[in-house]
């Protein structure tokens, strides 16, 4: 459905592009905002909620947010700090996970990011970069480009680089290592400072949270006998506190309870240990506390 912008519906900027684009749609599409992007199309209607989405850069996403054309939006929090836009953090989405650093060759002697000072330094980030020096009262000539900013020093563009590290492999690749990190990142949602629709808006991130939340919790349903719960609820006292149930044999409970996801594992391993049966764990795919 192709639908034209209107002037009070609240405006949704999504990364058109790269790798947050995917992350984006599957965590609107999880909090159930049903969209359909035509081919080339930039924008696309929500259906059922007044919401548009409107495709964008993700380096474009603060700007655009800070300035009214759009009300909120999914982008990395890098970029939101580079751009050095007035909006306001809502979310923070625990994915896209980086961290911005100054680099060197693995041979170079180069020990501290004031020690650039009069260097050349290659980047994507000149703003956050300048600011990072000027508070380390250093001064370096910037080298301002869009990307494959590693391969800058063997080109010699630069003597050192300000990239985005997340696994290390292309500093790996290209024989640096890292100097200093300026700061960790991730994907949030932000809101500029003037939005067409706050309760839609408040809504979106009541949703969100509740997919972000089942992300990173599982359920997990356990039987106890009665005189091991108090022992129970220490290994697992759930998000606010667990949920038990009789049992027709009134020795024994059964317990349902929220336990992160990485966690859960060693919990079966000790609920096991005091004699818990029965145990399960069970996938939430949202959820709203
Ligand atoms: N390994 C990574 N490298 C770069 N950006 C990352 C990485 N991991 C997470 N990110 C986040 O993704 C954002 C980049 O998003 P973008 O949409 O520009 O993707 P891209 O795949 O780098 O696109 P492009 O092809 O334009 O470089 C960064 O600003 C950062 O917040
Ligand atoms: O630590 P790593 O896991 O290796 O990831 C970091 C690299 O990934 C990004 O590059 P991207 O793939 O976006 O290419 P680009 O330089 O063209 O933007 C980023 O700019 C780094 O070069
Ligand atoms: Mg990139």
């Amino acid at each position: 459905m192709s639908a034209s912008l209107s002037t009070d519906t609240l405006r949704i900027g999504i990364p058109s592009k790269g790798r947050l684009s995917e992350l984006a749609e599957d965590l609107l599409t999880q909090a159930g905002l049903r969209f359909r992007r035509q081919n080339r199309g930039l924008f696309a209607r929500v259906a059922g909620l007044p919401i548009d989405l409107i495709f964008l850069r993700t380096d474009d996403i603060p700007t655009l947010c800070a300035e009214g054309a759009i009300d909120m939006g999914v982008t990395g929090s890098d970029l939101v700090e580079e751009a050095d836009a007035d909006v306001t953090t809502r979310m923070n989405f625990g994915v896209g996970r980086c961290r911005l650093a100054f680099c060197v060759p693995d041979d170079s002697p180069i020990r501290s990011a004031a020690e650039l000072d009069g260097k050349r330094i290659a980047t994507s980030f000149p703003a956050v970069t300048a600011r990072y020096l000027a508070k380390h009262d250093a001064k370096a000539h910037l080298v301002s480009l869009a990307g494959s900013v590693e391969v800058m020093i063997q080109l010699g563009v630069a003597d050192a680089i300000v990239d985005l590290v997340e696994t290390g492999s292309t500093l790996a690749a290209n024989r640096l290592r890292i100097l200093e990190e300026i700061g960790a990142y991730e994907t949030v949602l932000i809101q500029g400072p003037r939005c067409r629709d706050t309760d839609t808006a408040d809504r979106l991130v009541a949703r969100l949270e509740g997919v972000v939340l089942a992300r990173d919790y599982s359920m997990v349903e356990y039987n106890i006998p009665r005189s091991k719960l108090p022992e129970a609820e220490k290994i697992t006292p759930g998000y606010n506190s667990p949920t038990v149930n009789s049992l027709e044999d009134s020795d024994w409970c059964s317990v349902q309870v929220m336990v992160r996801r990485g966690e859960v594992a060693e919990v079966m391993d000790r609920l096991k240990s005091i004699g818990a049966s029965a145990i399960f764990e069970m996938l939430i795919h949202n959820c709203r506390l």
